[in-house]
Order: structure tokens, then sequence, then C-alpha cells
């Protein structure tokens, strides 16, 4: 495949090498100094765009990416505020995107179990939980996508939480309330991303953990993501691609 990539930081440099790996090639790479040459002409020329830039930018590289009818993988995180609105455009206008906030398949499964011990956890209200995530200094948006997408997983089956908040340590303190879940971001340098759910009582504590060693795993599946993405036409996001269900076990 010919493969554009929006962002060419840290991700986009590591997805460059699976990608070349994989036999792909690389037809356009955009950072902040080049980011004029984005446009429908050179977008045209790869079969996918894959996007790991900024929280800023993302929404509109995904714009001009279904102006031009290029395929977008977009890992990039911090925006997803606008996501209802992305997916509607993109299923209006016959578009082709998949989003993650995290494409590894550690963090993949650590989500699907996740959901399971949420639901567990649900009949035992002597506990009370909240999630933790650690990254490096450089990263702009928090919480981490991973973590948000951890935290919906518990909303949604622990009914005495309704919804998370946020406290950046250093930054912001935060009172929570009893049906508040608090994610807690910790800013740590060269940390590549780690996640921990938290469930505690007063007679013991349950931690369950994802760490990342670098950034290989993150990568390697934006590129496993794109060759899956490439003939589809849809809003899909990396729970198409997995597809762990419990009756597998
Ligand atoms: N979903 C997942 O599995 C993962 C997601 N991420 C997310 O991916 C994103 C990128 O992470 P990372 O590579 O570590 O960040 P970096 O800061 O290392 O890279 C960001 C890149 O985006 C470029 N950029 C800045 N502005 C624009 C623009 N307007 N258009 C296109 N590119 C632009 C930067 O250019 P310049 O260097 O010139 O400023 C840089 O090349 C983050 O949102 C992060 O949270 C990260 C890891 C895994
Ligand atoms: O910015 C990062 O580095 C990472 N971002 C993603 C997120 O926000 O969850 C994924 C991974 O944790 C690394």
């Amino acid at each position: 495949m010919n493969i554009a990539l929006i962002g060419y930081g840290k991700m986009g440099r590591i997805i460059e090498q699976f990608a070349v790996d994989r036999g792909h090639h690389i037809v356009l790479k955009i950072d902040a100094d080049n980011r004029d040459e984005l446009n429908t002409d050179n977008l045209r020329k790869a079969d996918v765009a894959i996007d790991f830039s900024t929280p800023d930018s993302a929404i509109n590289n995904i714009y001009t990416c279904f102006d031009a009818g290029t395929p977008i993988i977009v890992g990039t995180t911090g925006w997803y505020g606008q996501l209802q609105r992305v997916k509607d455009d993109c299923l209006n206008g016959k578009k082709s995107l998949l989003y993650a906030s995290n494409f590894s398949v550690g963090v993949n499964v650590f989500f699907f179990v996740n959901k399971v011990l949420a639901k567990i956890m649900d009949r035992y209200p002597q506990y009370d939980v909240q999630v933790e995530e650690i990254h490096h200094t450089k990263k702009l948006d928090s919480p981490s996508g991973t973590a948000m997408t951890i935290a919906e997983g518990i909303v949604e089956n622990v009914e005495r939480k309704n919804e998370w908040v946020n406290e950046v340590v250093g930054q912001t303190e935060i009172i929570t309330k009893p049906d508040q879940l608090l994610i807690e971001s910790h800013r740590i340098e060269e940390v590549p991303g780690t996640h921990t759910v938290i469930y505690s009582s007063e007679v013991d504590d349950i931690e369950f953990k994802h760490t990342a060693h670098n950034r290989a795993g993150f990568a390697l599946g934006a590129v496993l993501a794109a060759e899956w993405l490439n003939g589809k036409t849809g809003f899909y996001s990396v729970k198409d691609m997995f597809d762990f269900n419990i009756s597998d076990i």
C-alpha cells in the first residue's frame, strides 16, 4: 500500500519503520513545518493516511482526508469531543476512518478485561475505583485517550459511577463525589504509557495494570489497522478489528 504519514514525530517515525518492513511505501510525510503540503492532490497518491499528529490539528487532517477520499487511521488523541460530528460526516459522505485511543494488542485485551472486571465489581459496593495513567512530560492532552476508554468501560458497567473526572497531579486538585470516577494523570519524563485500574476496600486492593515498555506495540497496531481498513468504507474503532468476545473464552 501507499501510505501518507500525517504527523512525523515519535509515533510517525516508528510507524514508518513497521510499514516499510511490511512492504508498504511512504508517499507523504507531514509535520508542522510542511503542513501546507497536506492537500487533496498529495493525499490522493496514498491508499491510506495514518494520523499521529496533535489534538489541535487532527480534525482538519481528518476532513482533508475526507475531501480527498483517502481512508484515514487516526491515532491522535485529545479530539474526542468532536467524535459524533466526525462519525456523522464520515458515514453521510461514505468516507473511511478507523480511530483508536490505543492500537496495542495488550491494551485492547486490557480494555476487554477491564469491562468484565467492572461488571463483577458492580456487585461489590464496598470497593471504590479509580484510574491512574502515567505518560511522558511532552504529552499534550490529559487524561490520556486510553484512560478515557478505560474509564468509559467502568462507568458503563459499575452503576455507582456516573461520570469520570480528571486530576492532573501537581496542576489540578479534585474532590470527587461518590458517583464520580477519578482519573489521576501523572507526567514523568520518558514514560511511554502506564495505565492502572485500582479497586480499593477497607480490607484490600485489586490492581489491574498495563505497562508499555516502548511505542512499538502502538505503531505495529496502527499499520495492521491500515491494512485492515484498506478497501472498506465506514466509521470504525479498533474494537471492530480486534473483536474479542466473552463467548470465545
Ligand atoms: N492511539 C495510539 O495508539 C497512540 C496515540 N498517540 C497519540 O498520537 C499523537 C502523536 O503522538 P507523538 O508521535 O508521541 O507526538 P509527537 O509530538 O512526537 O509528534 C507529533 C507530530 O505532529 C506534527 N504536527 C504538528 N502540527 C501538525 C499539523 N498541523 N499537521 C500535521 N502534523 C502536525 C509534529 O510536527 P513538529 O515535530 O514539526 O512539531 C510532529 O511531527 C498524540 O495525540 C498521542 O496521544 C501516541 C501513541 C499511541
Ligand atoms: O501520547 C502518548 O504518548 C500516548 N497516547 C495515547 C493515549 O493518549 O492514550 C496512547 C498511549 O498511551 C501513548
